[in-house]
């Protein structure tokens, strides 16, 4: 059968595509339907045709998945920060397992890794530390609000309609969040709305209010608020952080970051502090951090010490290893693995961020973890010794084809590689297993009802 735009198509849902679309074939044609699952069925509707694939839109579950399950938040469906509530969780971990399996299996052309079974987030809901809010001057309704008349429909400070960057749906309650976030989000939406400044333009980038970020320590639970404006104007927001501090006695720090470019990223050209300190302080395992503002931090604490002790578990130090911690944001794994060995030296590209990691080793007080600032491309040529251990944990794009040859070259006994993206793990890990083999892959889940995965595979040299 050919499948045509705008057609009305009854589908039976066999897969989960890696990006998190129900997957169905017609005649071996592939057909993905976003908010499926396996073992649906459904009516929906083409609206893109490709030439290997088309994509359709739900219109009907004409008979449900045993794996749905009702989504507990009223934006599921049509908010981009969650997409896989309606999934049952233990089908999320499996699934998320199969992706970095088959990515493996199938990009990477290495066969028969043992790739475990997802180690699932100890924590479900409330489980972000830190939330980015957009300010819009148009709000995007929902199915339930539409032909509402007493709806505000010029203003929204909320998430964004997957893949969208204009449409901003204005959220009460996100439950990823710790409670106390929506108090305070609420809190400034009312401030927001009530104030003489317009929020900002997504389209037209005029205006005042761009984003409100929020962080929390899971340790202390202890909250910074964060206030982006297009331009800096202490008059208007210096109110809003008294009112905050008077309110919430868990804020410990309120900043307002300034940014007059149009890109859509909550980061100001310049931080002003409003009230309290500038940062805040959270725990991984045994170790204490400080994050500023703008600092990397993993967004699941809890998630992250599971990860980080699978990390310490495929490291397999004895307390005498040199270890290289590549791409080491605030070097929170290498001073994780500090007790473990006899010298750490961590390698980044953002000079904050290594700032950030010399200072979290003097407030745990370790002396054998040093940080560089730099490309790692660059970097790696001046590392005179090679170490026994390397950790590496690139961006999404995975290493640089020149960073992989030069960690070849290094040739540490073992590599532990950490990965938010199983397509450029599997793509690295093929050039890496000449040399290397790939013992195991433990997948870790820091994202509940996200498709997000992050895996460690461990490597051992041939
Ligand atoms: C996934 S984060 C890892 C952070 C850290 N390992 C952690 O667990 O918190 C990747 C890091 O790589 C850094 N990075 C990206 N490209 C780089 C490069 N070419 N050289 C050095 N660092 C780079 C980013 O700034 C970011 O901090």
């Amino acid at each position: 059968m050919d499948v045509k735009n705008r057609q009305e198509l009854e589908l039976e849902i066999t897969d989960i595509a890696f990006g998190g679309m129900g997957l169905a074939k017609v005649d071996g044609f592939a057909v993905f339907v976003d908010g499926t699952v396996p073992l649906d069925r459904v009516r929906a509707r083409i609206f893109r045709k490709k030439k290997r694939y088309a994509e359709a839109r739900l219109i009907e579950i004409l008979s449900p998945s045993p794996h749905r399950r009702k989504a507990p938040c009223r934006y599921s469906g049509f908010c981009g920060g969650c997409r896989w509530q309606f999934i049952d969780y233990e089908m999320q971990l499996e699934y998320k397992r199969r992706h970095v399996s088959e990515a493996i299996e199938h990009i990477g052309l290495i066969k028969d890794v043992p790739v475990h079974p997802t180690l699932p987030s100890p924590v479900m809901y409330e489980y972000r530390n830190k939330m980015e809010f957009s300010c819009a001057d148009r709000r995007w309704l929902l199915p339930d609000e539409l032909g509402q008349t007493d709806i505000d429909t010029g203003f929204a400070v909320g998430l964004h309609v997957p893949g969208t960057f204009h449409k901003v749906l204005d959220i009460s309650e996100c439950l990823i969040q710790p409670r106390l976030g929506n108090d305070i989000l609420d809190a400034v939406r009312t401030f927001i709305r009530a104030s003489e400044m317009p929020v900002y333009g997504l389209k037209s980038h005029e205006g005042f209010w761009r984003f409100l970020m929020l962080r929390h320590s899971a340790a202390r639970d202890q909250w910074m608020v964060n206030i982006i404006t297009a331009e800096e104007r202490r008059d208007v927001v210096y109110p809003l952080a008294e009112r905050l501090m008077a309110d919430y006695p868990a804020i410990v720090s309120i900043v307002n970051n300034i940014t007059a470019r149009r890109a859509g990223i909550a980061v100001g050209e310049s931080e002003a502090p409003l009230l309290g300190g500038t940062a805040i302080r959270d725990r991984i395992g045994a170790f204490e951090f400080e994050i500023s503002a703008n600092s990397f931090f993993q967004t699941n604490t809890r998630g992250a010490e599971s990860l980080y002790a699978v990390v310490k578990d495929y490291a397999g130090l004895s307390g005498d290893e040199t270890v290289l911690d590549l791409y080491c944001g605030t070097g929170t794994i290498g001073i994780t693995l500090s007790d473990a060995a006899r010298s750490v030296t961590g390698i980044e590209i953002v000079e904050s961020a290594v700032a950030d990691a010399r200072r979290n080793c003097r407030i745990n007080g370790i002396r054998n973890c040093r940080f560089m600032a730099g490309d790692i491309r660059d970097m790696l040529s001046g590392i005179a010794v090679s170490p026994e251990v390397m950790v590496i944990d690139p961006p999404r794009v995975g290493m640089h084809k020149d960073v992989v040859r030069q960690v070849i070259e290094l040739a540490p006994r073992k590599v532990v590689y950490v990965s938010c993206n199983p397509a450029t793990l599997a793509r690295d890990l093929t050039v890496m297993s000449e040399h290397y083999d790939i013992a195991e892959v433990q997948p870790v889940d820091m994202f509940p009802h996200t498709f997000h995965i992050e895996s460690v595979a461990r490597l051992i040299r041939k």
